[in-house]
């Protein structure tokens, strides 16, 4: 990379997830691409990564086929760094069908060739598009603080359950409940979660063998950096960073960018 060095602490590599289907949205197409706002999630939420100033480098994740295509999206927010050295650069590479993890394993592995100083490392889905930037901000000054790796979360406002696999009684398929656990300790984590980024290459590295297996692979970062014996802290997430999951979700979404367009216009009541 080599661009204009931002961060006194060491340079600062987002990778950005954005090689996911969308089989809940149903949108025909990569998710990513999916216009909210009239804006691809794609491009929100590098945006919003830019807009922090906390970033100084970008890699993408984006689905095998579609690379040339969110290259050509992302292509007037990518600056060169020679040329344009206030920008930053972005680096669309391929990502895996198989798992996150996967993906996040080959974009991990562009961020380092990209910049193999970077001390700190971001991991974000493009599904949070409208992730506020002081989100990021305050995840990357944890890291820059000593913490090894700092997810963003929420409370949880509904009672969750533990579940054994369904069973048949009747004519009914029903789960049987197996556990409640105590909802005041729970969180729901969000992105990006940051990490000092030799904890991340070698949480991927002793995580590696689950990565092809969707059903054994970590459903976020930090659970591999738990899985190697690392401390994960948490701070405050914000309710705007959902992930953009399922129809309803993009609803919200749009529902939300409308209150911050059109903030006052009395459809704060509706929400
Ligand atoms: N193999 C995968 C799967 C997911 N992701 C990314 O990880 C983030 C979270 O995944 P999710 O929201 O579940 O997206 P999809 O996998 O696309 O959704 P679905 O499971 O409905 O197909 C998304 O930004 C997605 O693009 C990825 O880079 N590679
Ligand atoms: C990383 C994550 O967004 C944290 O909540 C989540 O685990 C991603 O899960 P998905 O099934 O890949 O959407």
């Amino acid at each position: 990379m080599s661009t204009s060095q931002i961060h006194p602490g060491g340079p600062v590599v987002a990778i950005l997830t954005a090689a996911g289907s969308g089989s809940r949205l149903g949108a025909g197409g990569p998710k990513a691409l999916v216009r909210v706002g009239g804006v691809s999630l794609l491009r929100r939420a590098a945006g919003g990564l830019i807009d922090s100033g906390a970033v100084d480098g970008i890699v993408v994740t984006a689905p095998p086929d579609d690379v040339a295509r969110f290259r050509a999206e992302l292509c007037e927010l990518s600056g060169s760094g020679q040329d344009e050295p206030s920008r930053v650069p972005i680096r669309v590479v391929a990502g895996s069908s198989a798992s996150r993890q996967a993906s996040v394993a080959r974009g991990l592995e562009a961020a380092m060739e990209m910049e193999p100083g970077a001390k700190v490392v971001l991991v974000h889905d493009a599904a949070r598009a409208l992730t506020p930037p002081e989100v990021i901000l305050r995840v990357v000054r944890a890291v820059q603080a000593g913490y090894e790796a700092v997810i963003p979360a929420l409370a949880v406002t509904d009672t969750i359950k533990e579940v054994a696999p369904a069973a048949s009684a009747g004519g009914v398929e029903a789960e049987s409940v197996v556990g409640t656990p105590q909802r005041s300790v729970l969180r729901a984590v969000q992105t990006p979660q940051g990490f000092a980024a030799a904890a991340l290459v070698s949480a991927h590295r002793l995580g590696a063998q689950r990565a092809e297996d969707e059903a054994q692979a970590a459903s976020d970062d930090a659970g591999l950096v738990e899985a190697a014996g690392g401390r994960v802290v948490v701070v405050a997430g914000d309710e705007r960073s959902l992930k953009v999951t399922t129809p309803v979700d993009l609803a919200i979404a749009e529902a939300l960018l409308e209150l911050e367009t059109h903030p006052g216009t009395g459809r704060e009541t509706r929400l």
